[in-house]
């Protein structure tokens, strides 16, 4: 078997005036999309500082007393900010309620904005934990890092464009306006025999949106699958680095041409682990249709055009769904059905 990597590129190359050394990432960025849709990147525009001052807030967070972080739970809202407690979620059938506690973080939407109005997706007021010392600098520093990704993920979608052989600029529409959620994620540890006994971090599953933005510690866990040689790979975590990789939404604008994989988190390491997922939804109000350049007479567009909205609403209930039932004691039915092949529920 290959010695199978999820590839680091240089992002940097991108910023650069010559032309050569753009198209080199370029290339990059499609052929990964074609194989997996999974890539890192070093060299890009989110500062160091930003990233430690992030994950260090994200620990902090985590370490406050249960009742204080129950206070600024995500049930108090209905717009999906604010935190989620440990076996929240299910993402892969006939496994157990997933070892993962998070906190939601989005653009601060004010109630009299016209998304909170009119309820669209993700779109209100974020919650802050005052029960922190430096609630203050908790804000500022997730904030802070949430803006940079924003940022970056507008630069990660004109290579995307370029990759398809499309303007530049094709994407900023969809991103103009656009819905994203930040995750922070602390992962317990698990026993060495988890993946048997189907305790997952988080279970194998396809994220929703268009991409994923990912930073994670200094601890492994993460996997991808890989569909060629029916295995997963691990994702070394590489200072500086963030984990890239598309969700269902940009599979079906492409026409499948690019990949929205399979992957999931198994924290076998003994340690904590932390991690910062930021997916980009896009503008709830955009009509996704098939991409030009992703179809042809012999290769129709196998997908109906759909807004944002339309699909994201889809998504969610399942996973959670699930995890209610085997509260209420469905759990050894589902362990029953238990299958470690993975399945395709998305989260967004
Ligand atoms: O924590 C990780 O490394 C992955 C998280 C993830 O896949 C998700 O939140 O969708
Ligand atoms: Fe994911």
């Amino acid at each position: 078997m290959p010695d199978l990597k999820i590839p680091i590129i240089d992002f940097s190359e991108f910023y650069s005036d010559n032309e050569a050394s753009r198209n080199r990432v370029v290339d990059q960025v499609r052929e990964n999309c074609l194989y997996n849709g999974f890539f890192q990147i070093t060299g890009h525009s989110i500062p160091l500082d930003q990233q430690k001052k992030v994950m260090d807030s994200a620990k902090s967070f985590f370490a406050l007393p249960q009742e204080e972080k129950d206070l600024v739970s995500k049930d108090n809202t209905t717009w999906n900010r604010g935190y989620e407690q440990l076996r929240s979620q299910i993402l892969e059938e006939g496994t157990q309620p997933e070892l993962k506690e998070g906190f939601y973080i989005g653009a601060d939407i004010p109630k009299t904005h016209p998304y909170f109005v009119n309820k669209k997706l993700n779109s209100g007021p974020n919650q802050w934990p005052s029960g922190l010392a430096d609630v203050e600098g908790f804000k500022a520093s997730t904030m802070a890092y949430y803006n940079s990704a924003l940022s970056l993920a507008s630069d990660l979608m004109r290579a995307l464009a370029l990759s398809l052989d499309l303007d530049e600029n094709y994407f900023k529409e969809f991103l103009d306006g656009t819905v994203a959620t930040m995750r922070l994620l602390h992962y317990p540890t698990q026993p060495k025999d988890a993946d048997e006994k189907l305790t997952r971090g988080i279970g194998a599953h396809t994220d929703f949106g268009a991409i994923t933005m990912l930073l994670q510690d200094d601890v492994d866990g993460l996997q991808v699958w890989d569909q060629r040689n029916q295995t997963w790979i691990d994702v070394e975590p590489t200072p500086g680095a963030l984990v890239v990789n598309l969700g269902n939404l940009m599979a079906r604008w492409t026409n499948n041409k690019y990949k929205s994989n399979v992957h999931r988190v198994i924290n076998k390491s003994g340690k904590e682990r932390y991690s910062i997922p930021m997916f980009i939804s896009g503008n709830p109000d955009y009509l996704v249709k098939c991409i030009p350049t992703c179809q042809s007479a012999e290769n129709p567009a196998k997908y109906e055009p759909i807004t944002v909205e339309q699909a994201v609403s889809s998504s969610y209930a399942e996973s959670y769904g699930r995890a209610q039932l085997y509260k209420q004691g469905m759990g050894k039915a589902m362990d029953a059905k238990a299958n470690t092949r993975p399945t395709q529920v998305a989260v967004a």
